[in-house]
C-alpha cells in the first residue's frame, strides 16, 4: 500500500516565473524508505517542503499530494498544521535551525507535544525522557533545560529523533540530516534512523547528498536532476545497475567520496 502518492507536482517561482519542479510523480510505500538524491538545487527540499506545504507563499505548487488518499494541496492552513508532527515529521539539516534560540530545548519540546496530545507536563516530560535516553543522549532532563546553542549538532538531531519517536508520525521525511555533522556523529545519527524505523516501522523519505548513507538506509532511491525525476530504481539496484548516465557519474563519483563513511559502518 502506499502510504503518500505525490501526482504532477509542479513548483512554479512566482516571482520570477522560473519552473522549479516540473512534473513530479512518485509514490511512498508503506514503511518503507525513500531515498531522494541529486545535485545541489535539483529540487530535492523542495520537493520534500511542497509535502509538509511549507515552501514560501511565492512558490505555487500544483497537482495532487495523496497522504491515505487525502489531497493535502487542498487542505486549509490550520488542518494542514494538525497533520505537521502528528502525520508528518520534517528532520531538517542543521539541528539548531529547528529548535527556537531563545528558548531552552524542554520548552520547545513540550509545545511541539501539546499541539498535538492532552498529555500533562509530567508526562511529556516522562515520554521524551524515555526516548532521549534510547537515542543515547545521556542526562536527559539536564539536556532539556540547555539552550540550543549549548548542545552539539549530533546531540540537536538525536533530540529531533527522539521527538518523532514520541510524536510516534505515520512519515519522516529528514531532508539531509546528516550533513552538517562530523563524520562520527552521521554514524551515530544514522544508526538512530535505522534504529527510529525498526522501531516505529514508519515510512520515510530521506534526503541526502551521501549515497553511502543512502546505500545503507533506503529501499528505493529516487534521483533528480534540474527539477526533474529521471531514474528510480531500488536501493541495491541503483548502486550495481544505474541507467541513466547521470545517475551513473553520481554513484562512481559520491561512492568514492564516501568510502570513509562505509569504512566506518564496517562495510567494507
Ligand atoms: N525560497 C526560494 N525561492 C525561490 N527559489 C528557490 C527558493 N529556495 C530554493 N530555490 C531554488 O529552487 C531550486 C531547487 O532548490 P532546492 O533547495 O530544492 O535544491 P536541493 O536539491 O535541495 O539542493 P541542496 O542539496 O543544495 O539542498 C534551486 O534552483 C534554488 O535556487
Amino acid at each position: 500500500m502506499n502510504i503518500l502518492e505525490v501526482k504532477n507536482l509542479r513548483i512554479l517561482d512566482s516571482n520570477t516565473g522560473k519552473v522549479i519542479i516540473y512534473n513530479s510523480s512518485f509514490h511512498l510505500k508503506q514503511g518503507s524508505c525513500l531515498a531522494i538524491v541529486g545535485e545541489s538545487g535539483s529540487g530535492k527540499s523542495m520537493t520534500c517542503r511542497s509535502i509538509m506545504r511549507l515552501n514560501k507563499s511565492w512558490l505555487h505548487q500544483s497537482g495532487d499530494i495523496l497522504f491515505k488518499g487525502e489531497n493535502l494541496n487542498d487542505l486549509s492552513e490550520k488542518a494542514m498544521r494538525k497533520k505537521r508532527g502528528r502525520n508528518l515529521c520534517m528532520i531538517l539539516q542543521n539541528g539548531m535551525s529547528a529548535f527556537d534560540p531563545s528558548c531552552v530545548i524542554g520548552v520547545h519540546l513540550k509545545e511541539t507535544l501539546v499541539e498535538h496530545f492532552g498529555w500533562s507536563n509530567k508526562e511529556m516530560e516522562e515520554k521524551m525522557k524515555y526516548a532521549m535516553e534510547s537515542v543515547m543522549l545521556k542526562n536527559p532532563i539536564e539536556t532539556m533545560n540547555k539552550y540550543p546553542h549549548e548542545l552539539s549538532g549530533g546531540m540537536l538531531q538525536r533530540i529531533m529523533i527522539a521527538l518523532a519517536l514520541v510524536l510516534e508520525p505515520d512519515i519522516i521525511i529528514a531532508d539531509e540530516p546528516t550533513t552538517a555533522l562530523d563524520t562520527i556523529s552521521q554514524f551515530e545519527v544514522v544508526e538512530q534512523f535505522i534504529k527510529l524505523r525498526e522501531r516505529m516501522g514508519c515510512s520515510m523519505i530521506f534526503v541526502s547528498h551521501d549515497l553511502g548513507v543512502v546505500r545503507a538506509i533506503a529501499d528505493e532511491v529516487l534521483v533528480m536532476k534540474d527539477g526533474e525525476i529521471i531514474e528510480r530504481e531500488k536501493s541495491k539496484t541503483i548502486f550495481s545497475e544505474p541507467e541513466h548516465e547521470y545517475t551513473k557519474h553520481l554513484v562512481s563519483t559520491r561512492l568514492a567520496l564516501s568510502n570513509h563513511f562505509k569504512k566506518i559502518m564496517g562495510r567494507v
